[in-house]
């Protein structure tokens, strides 16, 4: 493929429920829809998950159109491009800046699925035909109301339910929860907000039998989680931690964690998260696919990339209804009974619906 032209749209669409974490409360999201076309007129569409404040990593909504426009779109233009593999060696003179990187990358990924006449699942090498979802809920402002949101995602079927907690937000929630939903399968994410001195804390989270307990340290960090892996019974897993295969490899070398969230936006693109996946495949360590809140067409590539093997636990990819009014694609992403279908059909699989990307959307520029 000869990429000829990349649109990028900014887009703002209001969360139905505000999503509250130990950083604090979101109520729209506001991204990045890149709209890629190559010289046989071929368009793939990729997202860029990068929120408007650099509270989950560094980059921005903003940062994110600089690095396209000043830096990725130009190595891009007009360049024969065999594989999406390729984009990993035209960006490796550009340090980080992944949620840009993956946004233009996934494009690729797309326009090369139709090409060869695959799913996108089948061009990365998945092979499962339904996949197990779960479903991260914010921190509420009550207990009552945090038991409500978790009985409705139960009735809803998710396969396990992940819970945000913060200091003063975490030991005794967790009691009642798990004593309220003995069987559940529940996991707490604390998004970097402990250190090694709330050791106390986090050992008590062993009572509830906790699938996992993501990102409890900096989010740099993978010294002090291997500290705290060797005091605690539940595995942590390491989702800000991990940009890299680099990093991924050596998270496992020091025994930093027992699971490991892939996010294809945290780590420069799928072909990334590809080798992030064989490698954790080939240690014996589960993965799942997290999400960032995203729109139908970032949600498509998380379900393709959840079609693969070592995706062994249900992912953060709930269906669109749990997210917003309308969503960008047709079909909406639908979970039925804690599963998604993985589309059989060419490209992402849904169809990207330009009239309601219109409606959301409040800027746009074309690169040729
Ligand atoms: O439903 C989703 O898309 C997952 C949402 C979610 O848990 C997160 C999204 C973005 C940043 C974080 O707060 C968090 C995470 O850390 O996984
Ligand atoms: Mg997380």
């Amino acid at each position: 493929m000869k990429i000829k032209e990349v649109t990028i749209r900014h887009l703002k669409m209001q969360l139905k429920n505000p999503f509250s974490t130990s950083f604090g409360t979101i109520y729209n999201k506001e991204f990045l829809v890149l709209e890629v076309r190559d010289e046989q007129g071929t368009i793939g569409f990729g997202e860029s998950v990068a929120f408007e404040a650099p509270w989950y990593t560094e980059e921005t909504l903003k940062t994110t159109w600089h690095m396209l426009e000043d830096f990725l779109i130009p190595l891009i233009l007009n360049q024969e491009i065999q594989h999406p593999n390729d984009a990993l060696e035209l960006f490796k003179g550009i340090r980080k800046n992944n949620m840009a990187k993956s946004a233009i990358e996934g494009a690729l990924w797309d326009i090369y699925a139709q090409q060869s006449n695959q799913s996108l699942a089948q061009a990365m090498g998945g092979m499962k035909e339904k996949i197990e979802v779960g479903i991260s809920l914010g921190i509420q402002e009550t207990i009552e109301k945090q038991i409500e949101v978790v009985d409705n995602a139960v009735k809803d079927g998710y396969k396990r339910i992940k819970l945000k907690i913060k200091p003063g937000w975490d030991v005794e929630v967790m009691r009642v929860l798990r004593k309220h939903f003995p069987d559940v399968p529940m996991m707490a994410d604390a998004n970097s907000a402990y250190t090694l001195k709330d050791i106390q804390t986090l050992k008590q989270l062993d009572e509830f039998n906790l699938m996992m307990i993501e990102q409890p340290l900096a989010s740099d960090d993978i010294i002090d989680h291997a500290v705290l892996q060797k005091q605690i019974k539940t595995p942590i897993c390491l989702d800000e931690s991990i940009l890299s295969l680099e990093d991924a490899r050596k998270a496992v070398e020091l025994g930093s964690c027992g699971v490991i969230n892939i996010k294809i936006g945290r780590v420069g693109g799928i072909s990334e998260a590809k080798k992030i996946h064989d490698y954790c495949e080939k240690m014996g360590i589960p993965v799942w696919c997290g999400g960032m809140l995203e729109s139908g067409i970032g949600r498509a590539h998380n379900i393709a990339l959840t079609a693969l093997s070592n995706f062994v636990m249900p992912g953060d990819t709930a269906g669109s209804s749990h997210y917003f009014e309308q969503d960008i694609i047709t079909p909406e992403v639908i979970a039925q009974d804690g599963y998604i279908t993985v589309p059989q059909e060419v490209g992402i699989g849904y169809t990207p619906d330009l009239e309601t990307i219109g409606k959301y959307t409040v800027a746009s520029k074309t690169y040729k």
